[in-house]
């Protein structure tokens, strides 16, 4: 069973001008996300992202449709089975949500003071928290007196405090620089690998699902529009908005613009061809092509690493009678996605 699953869920806000239909923020959303995965959601500004992670730890209430949490339906809690639930989810935030009159120790110690943990046991678990996020030289420092993937760093020894087995991490590396990013996110990877917490990470950038997401989900106004394993949507998004995506993060994909400057500067047709692992070997295509005796140029093209899977696109001007070309491609087409640029 999902550790969090989402059936047809709505969540519609009343439209701030009188009498217009209300705003449909999210929109009949099935999502599974299984016991042990990173999964990531994205989408661009209004997508819906923030408000699918209110609904999931019940911080509001859905229009309709039904979301099961660790085998509990969310949607008809009392405000005590809410409490026991959020227990059970931890949350860090973009802007890092700490309190600057607190020290370290004090901020990663106030979900189990609300926990009502005694005071020996709460300074045994902080101490491991610190100890986890390498910060524990720091616990009596102060939030302003800490870099920003430190004050992440706390947010995350803080959102572990009471052991959830969900993460739920809502734009948490959009204010840090890029190798601050990729600090953070070599944390949150040992949270999902050591602890086995669930991760759920919602961001507008690629680059963070890339590194640590291991399932995804693309939102476009209220709807997941494609879901599926990061290696299978990166090699071969189907949906436009997941094309834009992919495209900032992925090598070797010709954007219509440079496709037009390639037909320009080079003789032939000019096709694309896009691999996967086990799919096909360069080595072979090239082999196909020299034997029908069409001429080839390679023009562009890269190859990807997706959590150790490799895919590659190539795109190639191609020589020859239109008929020899059109032989070679169907015999390529078994073993990559060709793509001819007309
Ligand atoms: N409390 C609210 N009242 C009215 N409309 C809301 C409310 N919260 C969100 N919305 C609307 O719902 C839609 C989805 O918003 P949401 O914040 O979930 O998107 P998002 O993908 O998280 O965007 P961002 O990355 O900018 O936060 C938007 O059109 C937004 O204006």
């Amino acid at each position: 069973m999902p550790l969090v699953s989402l059936r047809d869920v709505a969540k519609r806000y009343p439209s701030p001008q009188k009498g217009a239909a209300p705003i449909a923020a999210i929109d009949g959303v099935d999502l599974d996300i299984e016991a042990g995965d990173v999964f990531g959601i994205i989408g661009y500004s209004g997508a819906g992202k923030s408000t699918l992670v209110r609904l999931i730890n019940a911080l509001e209430p859905a229009t309709s449709g039904s979301i099961v949490v660790d085998g509990t339906e969310v949607t008809t809690l009392s405000e005590r089975g809410l409490r026991d639930l959020r227990l059970g989810i931890g949350m860090i935030f973009q802007q890092f949500n700490l309190f600057n009159s607190k020290s370290v120790r004090k901020n990663i110690a106030y979900p189990l003071e609300v926990a009502g943990l005694h005071r020996a046991e709460i300074r045994t678990r902080v101490d491991e928290l610190l100890t986890f996020v390498g910060l524990s030289d720091k616990a009596d420092n102060y939030p302003d007196q800490l870099s920003g993937g430190q004050k992440q760093r706390v947010g995350i020894a803080r959102a572990l405090a009471t052991s959830p087995r969900i993460l739920l991490a809502d734009e948490a590396t959009s204010a840090l620089d890029p190798e601050t990013t990729q600090e953070v996110l070599a944390l949150l990877k040992q949270v999902n690998r050591d602890l086995g917490v669930t991760i759920v990470v919602i961001t507008h950038e690629m680059e963070v699902i890339q590194s640590l997401a291991t399932k995804l989900a693309v939102m476009e106004r209220g709807k997941v529009i494609e879901q599926g394993d990061v290696f299978e949507v990166f090699s071969d998004p189907q949906h436009a908005a997941s094309k834009r995506f992919v495209s900032t993060v992925i090598k070797g994909v010709p954007s219509p613009a440079e496709l037009a400057v390639l037909k320009e500067r080079h003789v032939g047709r000019i096709v694309t061809l896009s691999f996967r692992d086990g799919d096909a070997s360069q080595a072979g295509v090239f082999l196909t092509l020299a034997q029908a005796g069409v001429d080839f140029e390679l023009v562009y093209g890269g190859i990807n690493d997706i959590q150790g899977r490799a895919f590659g696109h190539l795109t190639l001007a191609l020589r020859g009678d239109d008929q020899t070309i059109d032989g070679a491609l169907t015999a390529i087409g078994s073993q990559a996605t060709v793509t001819e640029v007309r």
